[in-house]
């Protein structure tokens, strides 16, 4: 898959995968205006994953909707491979969001529960054609990529549990091969033992399909389990990035590592 034309080769400081520069998001108008994401620069470099932390409310979702297009900037780009998805519309829109694919918290609401999931990953490999039988092969490489039989594409959300609706929403993410991968709280709705279970998961899956990822959670010591780099959020703004548990620089950083439980040590992938 590839953007049309007005792709152009990364370069300069904008050089990465994807990368969020200058981004303000402002909701609301006139004496209501509320402005949630204040210049942000991001960079996710290829092939790695940026972990993102910061306290409910201070503006991570917001930054993922708007990584992948479904919160449009006031100000600021968002680039993928140094083209500009932020401003796309229509077809060109609907392309650049196929190699950008966001993963969210709730399956339960990412799931139409009205929809077999043979249903959702068609749709998710091909909108215009969600006819499950014409993507019966990619379907069932999609469930097995998640350890799901192929008969799980006869049942609905409802037929599974929390864990495993939170696999079908990471097979729907990926079945259409994405570039990039930002995975916003997926795990905070899931119970500890099937946390794991998940996290695992994707980044087994992160490897094999060699995913850039942007991974978001308030949760440090999972922030810290699978990502290259971090960023630390604050009222809207990129406060410090880099390795923040060795050496936060940043007073929000240093009370956040403070009120951690206590963080197990980084383990090697
Ligand atoms: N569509 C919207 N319209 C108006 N305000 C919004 C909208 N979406 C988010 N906000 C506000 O933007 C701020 C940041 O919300 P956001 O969900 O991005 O934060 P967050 O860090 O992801 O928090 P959480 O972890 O609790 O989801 C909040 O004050 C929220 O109320």
């Amino acid at each position: 898959m590839t953007l049309p034309a007005e792709k152009a080769p990364a370069a300069g400081p904008a050089a990465g995968k994807l990368v969020a520069e200058h981004v303000t998001v402002v909701f609301g108008h006139g004496r209501r205006a509320h402005t949630v994401l204040d210049d942000v620069g991001l960079t996710v470099p290829e092939g790695t994953t940026v972990g993102l932390v910061g306290e409910s409310g201070s503006g991570k979702s917001t930054l993922a909707k708007a990584m992948v297009g479904l919160v449009r900037p006031r100000s600021g780009r968002i680039l993928l491979d140094g083209a500009e998805v932020s401003g796309l519309r229509g077809a060109r829109l609907t392309a650049a969001r196929r190699r950008i694919q966001l993963i969210s918290q709730d399956p339960n609401s990412s799931l139409d529960p009205r929809m077999r999931i043979g249903r959702a990953l068609a749709e998710a490999i091909d909108p215009r054609r969600a006819d499950p039988r014409a993507h019966a092969d990619q379907i069932a490489a999609g469930l097995e990529m998640v350890a799901l039989e192929p008969d799980a594409a006869r049942r609905h959300p409802h037929e599974f549990s929390g864990g495993q609706r939170q696999r079908i929403a990471i097979a729907r993410a990926l079945v259409a091969r994405p570039e990039v991968v930002v995975a916003d709280e997926i795990t905070s709705a899931l119970d500890c033992s099937v946390q794991a279970e998940v996290l695992n998961l994707l980044a087994r899956l992160r490897a094999e399909l060699r995913l850039t990822m942007l991974f978001i959670s308030h949760d440090l010591a999972v922030v810290r389990h699978v990502s290259d780099s971090v960023a630390v959020m604050h009222r809207g703004a990129i406060v410090e990035r880099g390795d923040i548990y060795a050496a936060p620089s940043h007073p929000y950083t240093r009370r956040l590592l403070a009120s951690a439980p206590s963080l197990p040590p980084k383990e090697t992938r």
